[in-house]
């Protein structure tokens, strides 16, 4: 599952974990060419990419009130299509089953997880083969995981150590949404704002860019793109005058393939069932109804299960140290310490292993990789899964 909410799961297929990819490189405007992507997930899965919540991608309501959605209410639905999705492909019900998810999606791994082993202990069919879950640059708790952008920001030098020190006296943790009556934090956090704002969240190295509204043609694509569902078409670098790549400018390949009526056609996307399909849908009605989902990772790590927590270490938005953190309190014992693991002879991150009776969580870094992890370091993370399933040490 994708973030957002409202990222469609094509957005994962094509720039991260699926088996085709478009050629960015020979963009043109026109319809992208597809290209095989040799780090596919697929080689070692068979992965369903749904489009959640109701609305996102090419996914529709038959009236507007189907379109209101929240955690719960996507969980249950998500849990819903599983069950017949599987009826229908009955070959799949026996394969091990994990569910797995980034970002915002992270959030609704653990509760769809559960959804599923309440549905199996309450005999519903059919039983599903349950084994854990799998969650990239997830969000757990917002108070844990948005807290420690500021520590993060430290670790990774674009704070001094002064700074740091002032916020970390006068916030006392709450640096996220800071209480509006504490001027001392409130003062402490202006200089840490001004540091940090211009740095690419998602991924520290890259430049950041910001939106500016595309004229008409642009990229060849002849409409006028309304700027709140199309904030990846057209990026300028913040600073500077020369035109500056930036990977968001990757994603203006997906509106136009999905856009295309012959590309629809193929795919089956019924007439007059949604407009023009964005990669993120932001003017969803859904409601962030589980403000943290720690206590379901309490609930199973009393359980057998095996988790699979991994972090791109250069993303500022969901920082690898808000797992750590949340990972921490759970209690859990030792089981293999912090150390580098490979890919090709180099360190491709840092693998942290976790262990209670039956229940097994490995934590792990991507060296290098902003939030989306896989579509920075492909390579590294396909190894990373098929070491992982196949329970061998990574
Ligand atoms: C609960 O409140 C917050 C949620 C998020 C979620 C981000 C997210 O899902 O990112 C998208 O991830 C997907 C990948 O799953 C990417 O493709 C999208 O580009 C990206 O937008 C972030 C926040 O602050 C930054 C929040 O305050």
């Amino acid at each position: 599952m994708t973030g957002g909410p409202g990222c469609s799961a094509l957005s994962s297929l094509i720039y991260e974990i699926g088996p085709l990819a478009f050629d960015v490189a020979d963009f043109d405007g026109s319809l992208p060419s597809i290209l095989l992507n040799l780090h596919s997930w697929t080689k070692v899965a068979n992965i369903l990419f749904i489009d959640w919540p109701v609305g996102t991608g090419f996914s529709y309501a038959n009236t507007s009130k189907g379109y209101s959605s929240s955690d719960t209410k996507s969980t249950k639905d998500n849990y819903t299509f599983l069950r017949k999705w599987l009826l229908n492909h009955p070959m799949f019900i026996k394969n091990r089953l994990y569910v797995a998810g980034e970002s915002y999606g992270g959030k609704l791994v653990p509760m769809i997880a559960m959804e599923i082993l309440l549905g199996n202990e309450a005999g519903l069919q059919p039983q599903m083969s349950l084994q854990g879950y799998i969650i990239g640059n997830g969000i757990t708790d917002p108070n844990i995981d948005f807290n420690e952008r500021i520590p993060y920001a430290h670790h990774m030098a674009l704070i001094s150590d002064e700074y740091f020190e002032s916020a970390k006296v006068s916030c006392d943790g709450k640096y996220d949404n800071p209480d509006p009556n504490n001027l001392q934090c409130l003062l402490a956090l202006q200089p840490i704002q001004e540091s940090i704002n211009h740095v690419n969240e998602v991924q520290l190295l890259e430049p950041k860019c910001k939106y500016i509204a595309p004229k008409p043609g642009d990229f060849g694509w002849d409409q006028t793109f309304r700027e709140e569902d199309s904030v990846d078409h057209l990026f300028l670098p913040t600073s500077g005058h020369d035109r500056l790549w930036c990977r968001s400018q990757n994603y203006v390949t997906s509106y136009v393939w999905a856009n295309d009526p012959t590309v629809r056609e193929a795919l089956h996307i019924r007439k007059g069932t949604i407009g023009d399909w964005t990669r993120c849908n932001t003017s969803l009605s859904y409601e962030k109804n589980q403000g943290s989902v720690l206590h379901y990772h309490k609930i199973f790590s009393k359980k057998g299960y095996n988790v699979l927590i991994f972090n791109g270490d250069h993303d500022m938005s969901a920082p690898y140290m808000g797992p750590l953190k949340w990972i921490r309190s759970l209690n859990l014992t030792v089981d293999d310490d912090w150390r580098p693991w490979h890919v090709n002879g180099q360190v491709a991150g840092y693998i942290l292993k976790y262990k209670k009776n039956d229940f097994n969580l490995t934590f792990v870094t991507v060296k290098g990789a902003g939030h989306t992890a896989p579509e920075y370091n492909p390579k590294e993370c396909l190894a990373m899964l098929h070491r992982w399933l196949s329970i061998r040490p990574l």
